[in-house]
């Protein structure tokens, strides 16, 4: 199914903007965990199967798997939330960008490799680089517009021509390089108002909101400044709030909790 399809039904399916970004920290895994040889994947599947009722969809962060050498749990990872949770799109983020014949290998990367239904990708080596992902029409384009961390202001908030840049990457996006749909928009949930002026520029493009929980976001403010009218058009993601939420045996129910609080606490702001 497209990406954009999926992500709309999911939307309604589960009643719920929340994104739950999988990020495996092993020191932070439960005890009881701790040490065993598929630890990344037996973790990170229980925290899908405890909260897919309560997503639009999930968000691995691949440094986070290669790192520990745990590619082939992400690819197991993937294959399980597709096989048990059918409709819930997966984005995986990577933020590659590269020259045109190099990222025809990320292409493969992301969706034959890993059966991704979205990337995130960074923008600044212009359209050549993202043109095969944009080609690939019933997948999922996420591109960095303004991010979460404090740094985020040295380039992106740069004044161009009357404007700063990342409003120019918001435009340019949402005007010439969706011809199929496919693109969404990373704006963090640390920069509120940024979030509002994005959303203004691009109509009903999706964003994908991380810096909620553990970065501080608030909640109220991504909601109100970043929701269509429809009272969808989010992805707000958060992983570290919601995976580690509990240290026990019932890490995955603590989960869940996390993750229902935040769903009914970004539902009380939203326009249905
Ligand atoms: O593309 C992203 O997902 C992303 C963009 C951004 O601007 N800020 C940001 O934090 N992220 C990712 O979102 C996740 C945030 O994790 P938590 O702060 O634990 O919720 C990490 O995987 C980051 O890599």
């Amino acid at each position: 199914m497209h990406f954009m399809q999926a992500l709309q039904q999911a939307w309604t399916r589960n009643n719920s903007l929340v994104c739950v970004g999988l990020d495996p920290e092993p020191s932070k895994f439960p005890a009881h965990l701790q040490g065993r040889a598929d630890a990344v994947f037996e973790f990170c599947r229980d925290i899908v199967d405890a909260t897919a009722d309560l997503v639009c969809s999930y968000k691995p962060q691949i440094a986070h798997f290669a790192a520990l050498r745990a590619d082939d749990a992400l690819e197991r990872l993937i294959a399980h939330i597709h096989a048990k949770h059918p409709g819930i799109p997966v984005i995986l983020d990577a933020k590659r960008g590269d020259i045109g014949s190099t990222a025809q290998h990320y292409v493969s990367e992301a969706f034959d490799r890993y059966a991704a239904d979205a990337v995130t990708l960074n923008p600044y080596l212009g359209r050549d680089s993202v043109q095969p992902f944009l080609d690939r029409a019933d997948k999922g384009v996420i591109l960095l517009c303004h991010t979460s961390n404090p740094g985020a202001a040295d380039l992106q908030d740069l004044d161009v021509g009357g404007k700063p840049l990342y409003q120019h990457v918001a435009q340019i996006i949402a005007r010439d390089w969706n011809t199929h749909g496919n693109c969404a928009l990373v704006t963090g949930a640390t920069w509120p108002e940024q979030l509002a002026e994005v959303r203004t520029l691009v109509g009903d493009v999706p964003l994908l909101v991380p810096g909620i929980g553990a970065q501080g976001g608030d909640v109220e403010a991504v909601v109100r400044n970043g929701c269509t009218a429809d009272g969808t058009g989010l992805m707000i993601s958060s992983s570290r709030a919601i995976l580690y939420a509990g240290k026990g045996e019932d890490f995955a129910r603590a989960a869940r909790s996390a993750a229902l609080e935040l769903r009914d606490s970004i539902n009380q702001y939203r326009k249905h």
